[in-house]
């Protein structure tokens, strides 16, 4: 423990975040995603501080920090959501598989087909069920095993069930709870190596949010995924690796998430997993 505080954290810990991740994992997963010394300025005003990050392949790795840290910023940085931002300027290196996708030959477009993202609000066009999900495919001209990879992905979003049997519907006429699955659906279709989830249940009522919390344990399965979450009891059930980013951009301590929970090496980190502040 980072301070005397010791026996108030384990209080705190013991009745409001509990780590029961049960995933398995392999004991040298190797790096699907690694930052090195990435800083991100919206023009004058720094957002990001130098981050250096290796991203374990196939498992759950959660950032958590308050509000304005830069958690956001740096998911965009992975799969260069970040371009379409005209102010935004990210420098440092960001490797997906040793390759910097910041290097000049890379296409951002076939980039975000490895590496997909899911919002806070989900999103669905005001397409059909399945031409919300065959989306991407449609963008990269597949037009063959279409309706297959339609049923893959709903099933890889607990959603086929549901919906199987009415394709044609808009994905509109969905409950939000089932307009973040077909979101998810939409994201899998195109078979990405890596999910980034930005805040992914902070619009569901619970029930819904459990259901995509049950969901991330299943496609880590088949999936890196990289959440951004502000709710620290989500984050101790569902991912295997902890980030906390904190104020000024900065990341302070990324570690097991046990660790981060139980026994954190930063002081801050403490004070903020404990509610002190943020
Ligand atoms: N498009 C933008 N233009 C200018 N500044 C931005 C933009 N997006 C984010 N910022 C600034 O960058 C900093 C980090 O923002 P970011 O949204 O990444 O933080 P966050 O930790 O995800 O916040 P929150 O938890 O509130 O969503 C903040 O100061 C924010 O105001």
């Amino acid at each position: 423990m980072a301070s005397n505080t010791t026996n108030d954290t384990e209080s705190l810990i013991s009745t409001e975040v509990s780590v029961d991740r049960t995933h398995d994992q392999p004991a040298s997963p190797e790096t699907v995603v690694e930052a090195t010394d990435i800083d991100v300025y919206y023009g004058d005003e720094q957002a990001l501080d130098g981050i250096d990050i290796e991203i374990p392949e196939r498992q759950v790795t959660a950032i958590i920090g308050p509000s304005g840290c830069g958690k956001s910023t740096f998911l965009r940085c992975v799969n260069r959501m970040n371009d379409q931002i005209d102010a935004c300027r990210v420098s440092g290196e960001l490797d997906f598989h040793d390759k910097n996708v910041y290097d000049d030959d890379v296409d951002p477009v076939a980039l975000r087909r490895k590496i997909g993202m899911v919002f806070q609000k989900p999103n669905p066009f005001p397409k059909s069920i399945r031409d919300n999900v065959a989306y991407g495919l449609n963008v990269q001209g597949k037009t063959e095993g279409v309706d297959e990879r339609v049923e893959r992905a709903l099933r890889g979003a607990a959603l086929w069930d549901e919906v199987g049997d009415q394709l044609d519907s808009s994905g509109l006429d969905l409950s939000g709870g089932q307009q973040q699955r077909l979101c998810i659906a939409r994201a899998i279709a195109p078979d990405p190596e890596v999910l980034l989830m930005d805040e992914p249940t902070s619009a569901l009522d619970p029930v819904a949010a459990s259901k995509v919390e049950d969901l991330i344990d299943e496609l880590v399965e088949e999936y890196t995924v990289i959440i951004v979450t502000h709710n620290m009891q989500q984050a101790a059930r569902i991912s295997d690796k902890t980030a906390v980013f904190l104020t000024g951009g900065e990341l302070v301590e990324f570690d097991d998430t046990a660790t981060i929970f139980e026994d954190p090496a930063d002081e801050r980190v403490e004070d903020y997993i404990t509610g002190k502040f943020g």
